[in-house]
């Protein structure tokens, strides 16, 4: 029996690339910087489970220096390394597609940093095709700092909260009872069609609720996204008659491409509770991959240290009752999709290697050599499934 298994930390990067000076992104160190942050307060980060599989190491090797609190040990468990991104970007969709075989080498268009950010054709156009009264933004903005400047003129006027960011992204926060939700998802299906010529990735609908000035996102955020260029391992493995299961925004990242079943979780915890629950039910020649949003959504982009510190010490100690229940045949990746320093200056992402951190029963303890491209993930997993191998990448086990 073989099953095939990405946890993936959304943004949990491991120290600037080569090429981090393209994005302005040198000396970003998602990992280094928490660590180093933890240590200042006092009290270094433990993560013993998350070490024994390599993760420090694997940090080492790619930003050269121990993270704080961090050393040399003995006995680890897992095959780790760390990557490189060939792909244009550093967002979600070119770092999901790059691991499973696809990078995008072709360049995403981005709406620039000025106000309004969105053509005046765009919003015209889906302001005739909606009705909706206006828009509230329309600029580059954090989306949790954005709902609560113009939360009350959007409940008051019903004009939508339109924002964009360093991803190729089209964002609309709405109130879910005082614009409603299925309205959000139809003005956001009417704007995915109408940003296809400028070459934009996704749109995100973003519902939130509260009243006076006190707003919070709720779980109800879809993604409207373009569809792999090629096929993925994931079309790979469904070919193959193997079942794929997406946890949490895996199936609106690969727009359903190779997707077999779609499993939600409000937030990482319930995330990993449904990782254990799939994971006693995959059959032999699945791949099941799933996305810990909140590491990027609740706390990189929030630049909230002291929250992602806290969420890797919460995955770290429930790692041990997924290992526990791993069978013969199983072989799992901990990995991220790009950086995103919660140090580091504004709120977007950081161009960062990511972690490759292989384990399972029987695997080999050892060091990767430093991956060029994130697609040495997914020719491993191809290759241990027995499945197509992907577009790109080599297998490293
Ligand atoms: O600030 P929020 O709305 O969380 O936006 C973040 O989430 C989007 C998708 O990952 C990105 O565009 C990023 O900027
Ligand atoms: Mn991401
Ligand atoms: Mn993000």
């Amino acid at each position: 029996m073989s099953r095939a298994f990405i946890l993936l930390l959304d943004s949990f990067g491991l120290g600037a690339t080569p090429d981090a000076g393209k994005f302005g992104d040198t000396g970003a160190n998602t990992f280094g910087h928490i660590a180093a942050w933890a240590a200042g307060q006092g009290k270094p980060m433990s993560l013993p489970n998350l070490e024994r599989l390599g993760l420090a190491a694997a940090a080492r090797q790619a930003s050269g220096e121990w993270a704080e609190g961090f050393a040399l040990r003995e006995g680890f468990t897992g095959a780790y390394g760390a990557a490189r991104e060939r792909s244009t970007g550093k967002d979600t969709q070119s770092g999901h597609w790059e691991i499973a075989g696809v990078p995008v080498e072709f360049d995403w268009g981005y709406f620039p940093r000025e106000v309004p950010s969105f053509p005046a054709e765009l919003t015209d156009r889906l302001q005739e095709l909606t009705g909706i009264p206006g828009y509230l933004g329309n600029c580059h903005a954090s989306g949790t700092e954005i709902i609560n400047r113009f939360g009350d003129q959007h409940v008051a006027e019903g004009k939508i909260i339109v924002y964009t960011s360093g991803d190729s992204v089209m964002q609309i926060a709405a109130h879910e009872e005082h614009f409603g939700l299925e309205r959000l998802y139809a003005v956001c299906e009417a704007a995915f069609e109408l940003v296809k010529p400028y070459n934009i990735g996704r749109v995100i609908a973003r519902p939130f609720l509260g009243e006076n000035g006190n707003y919070r996102r709720t779980s109800n955020r879809h993604d409207y996204a373009v569809p792999p260029p090629s096929p993925t391992l994931l079309d790979h493995v469904k070919d193959a008659g193997g079942e794929v299961i997406g946890l949490g925004k895996i199936s609106d990242i690969f727009a359903t491409r190779g997707i077999s079943r779609v499993v939600k979780g409000a937030d990482n915890m319930a995330l990993f509770d449904a990782l254990l629950k799939v994971g006693g039910e995959a059959g032999d020649g699945s791949l099941t991959f799933v996305n810990f949003v909140d590491f990027d959504q609740s706390f990189g982009h929030r630049r909230d240290i002291a929250g992602y510190s806290n969420a890797l010490h919460e995955l770290d100690a429930r790692l041990p009752e997924f290992i526990a229940a791993m069978k013969d045949g199983d072989l799992a990746v901990i990995t991220a999709d790009h950086g995103c320093d919660p140090s580091w200056p504004g709120s977007d992402h950081t161009r960062e290697h990511i972690p490759m951190i292989f384990f399972g029963p029987g695997l080999k303890a050892q060091q990767l050599p430093i991956s060029e491209t994130f697609s040495d993930i997914g020719a491993t997993l191809a290759k241990h499934l027995g499945v197509q191998p992907t577009l790109n990448g080599t297998s490293l086990l």
